[in-house]
């Protein structure tokens, strides 16, 4: 399992982390790091090669059997939530995982030196958690049916990963009006903040949420409020795009075609006990799951793989509102005049000045606004499905 590298520091090293307990950091040359505790097989902490942390971790966190540490990536199997009998979220993520020393040779060619194999047995659940050399994050989750009562073996599953954003909320602004002696204020709650935290990849999908199924409307997730939807069938690609950290987080998944999205914001975070009050606003859950349709093994040793990776992605604001503007002037033209690519890059050029002028007289917000509406009206994806 350990290799060594020319570096001052293996690529791959067994250590105590808090309480004692066993993790192992894995580590790429370039600078980008990641922890596995071997309590709960749990990632508990992945770094860019700036040594950002991307990863959230409550600052409550009990690292100590038998409550979950809270953040990270937890693993949830063999039951999601409280959809079973079982306790919530399955045993998985509380109990003691060892590191597989011979695991059966790996189907997916990785690049990846910096890896480990866990395994959690009777059941034979082995997972591998490998750092790539560009800092991007792994999980491969191998499950057999080891049963030998001949039964099928149903599971429901999620790698319940909880990412560090800059603030989840919108920017909500006091407006105050005085007039006469009499004081007016208003909160208006701006949806054309540039800088809040979005989802995109789920927009128009059904979701259950208590329960229910709804379908999202057209436009990217935004935040105001608690959320905890199990968004289904959903594309192997989603992103979370976070301009104030200038980072945009990119999962991909394979064989789990839910994704949970769950923040429990300011009332929910005081119940829960290993984690901070205020700790909501830096924090969202985006979960590659496979929850409505359990996952089915056959009996006699049927074996399943699913893979989630993570990539953390530097983002510009600027060149993300040009490229935005930029689909949605091409989406306005085609639709209005069904024009050409060079007629559409005059009018993308034109519509420069007119922003700057536009800028002097009304102000910068007026203008975010506007591209902000624009962007909406005709949402236009980043991301191709
Ligand atoms: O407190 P726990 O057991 O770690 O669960 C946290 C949350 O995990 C999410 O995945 C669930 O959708 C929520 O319903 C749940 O509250």
């Amino acid at each position: 399992m350990m290799t060594s590298s020319t570096s001052e520091k293996p690529l791959v090293e067994l250590t105590k982390g808090v309480n004692g307990l066993e993790k192992v950091i894995l580590r790429e040359v370039r600078g980008s790091s990641a922890e596995v505790y071997l309590y709960g097989g749990q990632v508990t902490s992945w770094k860019n090669d700036l040594r950002e942390e991307l990863l959230f971790v409550s600052s409550k966190a009990i690292f100590k059997p038998p409550k979950a540490i809270r953040g990270g990536i937890p693993i949830c199997f063999p039951q999601f939530a409280n959809r079973g009998p079982l306790e919530s979220h399955g045993f998985a993520r509380n109990r003691f995982w060892s590191i597989d020393k011979d695991p059966p040779p790996f189907p997916a060619s990785t690049s990846s030196r910096a890896f480990v194999d866990l395994i959690l047995k009777p059941f034979e659940f082995r997972l591998r958690v490998a750092l790539s050399p560009a800092g991007d994050l792994m999980l491969t989750s191998r499950i057999r049916n080891t049963s030998t009562d001949g039964k099928p073996f149903a599971f429901t599953f999620a790698y319940h990963t909880y990412f560090s954003v800059s603030d989840i909320r919108h920017d909500s602004q006091e407006i105050v009006i005085r007039a006469n002696n009499t004081r007016c204020t208003y909160n208006e709650n701006t949806r054309f903040n540039l800088f809040e935290v979005r989802v995109e990849g789920l927009e128009t999908l059904d979701y259950l949420e208590n329960k229910e199924r709804f379908t999202e409307q057209g436009d990217a997730i935004t935040f105001e409020s608690e959320v905890d939807k199990i968004y289904l069938s959903t594309p192997t690609k989603i992103a979370i795009l976070d301009h104030e950290k200038k980072r945009t987080f990119v999962i991909r998944k394979d064989g789990l075609p839910d994704a949970v999205v769950w923040n429990p914001w300011d009332k929910r975070a005081k119940a829960i006990a290993d984690f901070g009050d205020e700790e909501y606003k830096h924090m969202l859950c985006v979960e590659a799951a496979a929850v409505e349709k359990p996952i089915t093994l056959k009996p006699v040793a049927s074996l399943t793989q699913r893979e989630f990776s993570l990539a953390a992605e530097k983002s510009f604001l600027l060149v993300y509102i040009v490229y935005r503007c930029f689909v949605a002037i091409y989406g306005w033209s085609a639709t209005m005049t069904s024009a050409k690519d060079p007629l559409l890059l005059s009018y993308f050029i034109f519509s420069i000045p007119w922003v700057g002028s536009l800028r002097k007289a009304h102000g910068l917000r007026t203008v975010k606004r506007i591209i902000t509406v624009v962007i909406n009206k005709y949402n236009m994806n980043l991301l191709p499905h």
